[in-house]
């Protein structure tokens, strides 16, 4: 593995969906605003009694509104991703948000062309790189996993009923064990994977979504790389998640199973809240270990990975709270640091040990096509036999025909050894590609010119909103810096206007203590109601912190 380490942030990327019909027949209003090229959201609180409670502005290193396309998304911020997990760096995107939000939208999509999610492009993506690039073999294998009701199961290999148990291993980090793991030869054989992976999936209508996913679901794809030059092999890993929406249980309406399941996945993404909130703090201590979900993300958060978050959001009023506490989770997310490694040189890498076979195999079969038992010189003698034969009589004929038989015999065997190491060889050989299968033509040209041209686009849109918001920071001080005072009175003014807005600041800052601490309540008791022990008693830091900083202040 490359020694160099970049402390890299999580990035984080906020998309509203369009208004519901059901919304709309509920006479709700549209309360979040989106500014794409400040990069800023603003939510209008409907419920807003004073000044200070009135809007909360948050900021991202991307925003995306209900008229945004997948193609936009995915250009814009996992193309790039992608590209380095294609370096051999470890990459993950995940889908945050309140059930019905639009996690599955965005990372499955639909059929169709123009509403396919970030999943399958990504699959596009990797298999037009592989097909154009010469000189290197690859060995691509998918897994899919869900985390249901804090269980592992196998998405591929639905048949297998029995929970799938997590390991933990040096230089190989948190991995499950015996997960099936499918090689793929194409893009469409992902396609494939995913779909049989989706049929198995867990989902079921709520209130909020009539097509809910009831599990956190992960698509994990990784590629190994060998120059046929080098010795060395790159592997490169992606890990695509869609997790279960976070939901109220007064708003849902959930009983029985749903209550049941709607627990646990609450649970978990409280533990997911916790590590977020423990990473964005510098806490010594993370607490991974208290979800599956959390163990298996280890890596994406904090650790050796490229992350990309995605908290989608409604823009209706009866969802604000809920907005909001996506939101929070989402900005706290942006301080997550991660040290992301070009994964080269790998020791234990699969496609080593598939050449080193497949080599092993070629060996044996040319020993055996030229040795003793080699089929051309069996039929010569055999041959040889059958001439000798109708020369002679009696028992020398006897022992000729004897000794033809036992002469066939070893062809038909040594034959069909031969074709069953043949065999075995085609089918390993068949699980590895060669890269550079298309022909750099002129309709490849374009495409590749055509994606240089939409990552420059993306990186261009990316800076200037990086651009805006540092303009935007760097406003208030300059501001003070540019000031020219005429006489002592204008200078009184102009500190007492500063005074004002650093004061409203304060308010807003106090409401959305105020607010967390609402929040924690009204979560704790969604917990007792649905009789979770465990979840009820135990506090969790992030809201226990929350409680310290409300004692402090005064209200
Ligand atoms: N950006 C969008 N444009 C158009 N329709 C959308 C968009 N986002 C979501 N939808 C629609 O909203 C509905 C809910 O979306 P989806 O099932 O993806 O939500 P979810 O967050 O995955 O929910 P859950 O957590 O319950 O699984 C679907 O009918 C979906 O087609």
């Amino acid at each position: 593995m490359t020694r160099a380490v970049n402390n890299e942030s999580v990035q984080v990327i906020v998309r509203c969906r369009p208004i519901s019909e059901k919304e709309l027949d509920a006479e709700c209003t549209q309360v979040v605003n989106v500014f794409p090229k400040r990069g800023v959201i603003e939510v209008e609180n409907p419920k807003a009694k004073g000044d200070n409670e009135k809007n909360k502005i948050f900021t991202y290193d991307g925003v995306y509104d209900w008229n945004s396309t997948q193609q936009s998304i995915y250009d814009e911020t996992v193309r790039p991703l992608v590209a380095s997990v294609l370096e051999g760096y470890n990459g993950c995107v995940f889908a945050y948000g309140q059930t019905g939000t639009g996690k599955t939208f965005t990372m499955e999509g639909e059929d169709d062309d123009e509403n396919r999610g970030i999943i399958p492009r990504a699959f596009e993506q990797i298999w037009s790189h592989i097909n154009r690039t010469t000189g290197v073999e690859f060995l691509v294998s998918v897994r899919y996993l869900e985390i249901y009701m804090e269980e592992i199961r196998d998405l591929l290999k639905a048949k297998n009923t029995k929970p799938l148990e997590l390991r933990e291993m040096a230089g190989q980090g948190v991995f499950v064990s015996h997960l099936h793991s499918q090689t793929c030869q194409s893009s469409a054989d992902m396609i494939r994977a995913m779909k049989i992976g989706n049929h198995n999936r867990t989902t079921g209508a709520t209130n909020m979504n009539e097509h809910s996913s009831r599990s956190h679901a992960i698509f994990q794809i990784s590629i190994e790389m060998a120059e046929t030059e080098k010795k060395s092999v790159k592997m490169g890993k992606l890990n695509l998640v869609d997790l279960a929406g976070s939901e109220r249980q007064s708003k849902t309406g959930a009983t029985g199973e749903r209550l049941k399941e709607a627990s646990k996945i609450n649970k978990a993404l409280s533990s997911l809240g916790n590590v977020i909130y423990a990473l964005a703090e510098n806490s010594a201590h993370i607490p991974y270990r208290d979800s599956k979900l959390t163990r298996l993300l280890q890596d994406s958060l904090g650790g050796n990975s490229k992350t990309i978050m995605i908290a989608n959001i409604g823009p209706a009023s009866m969802n604000y709270d809920e907005t909001i506490i996506t939101l929070r989770y989402a900005y706290r997310a942006k301080s997550i640091k991660n040290q992301p490694i070009k994964n080269e040189d790998v020791k234990d890498a699969k496609l080593t040990e598939l050449q080193q076979e497949i080599e092993r195999l070629r060996q044996l079969i040319m020993q055996k096509s030229n040795g003793k038992f080699n089929p051309d010189d069996l039929n010569g003698e055999i041959d040889d036999l059958e001439a000798e034969s109708s020369d002679t009589e009696g028992e020398d004929d006897d022992e000729k025909q004897k000794e033809k038989k036992e002469k066939e015999k070893q062809l038909e065997l040594s034959k069909m050894e031969i074709d069953e190491l043949g065999k075995k060889l085609r089918g390993l050989e068949k699980q590895m590609v060669h890269g550079g299968k298309n022909i750099i033509d002129s309709v490849n040209e374009n495409e590749i010119r055509l994606e240089q041209q939409r990552a420059e686009i993306a990186a261009r849109k990316k800076r200037e909103i990086e651009m805006q918001q540092q303009l935007e920071l760097e406003e208030e001080s300059c501001l003070e810096l540019k000031q020219v005072f005429a006489n002592l009175q204008q200078e009184v003014e102009f500190k007492r206007e500063k005074l004002k807005r650093l004061h409203t600041k304060l308010q807003s800052i106090r409401q959305e203590i105020k607010d967390n601490h609402v929040e924690y309540l009204k979560e704790r008791q969604e917990l007792a109601d649905s009789n979770d022990e465990a979840a009820m008693y135990v506090l969790p830091p992030y809201f226990s912190n929350i409680l310290d900083i409300t004692n402090i202040i005064t209200w």
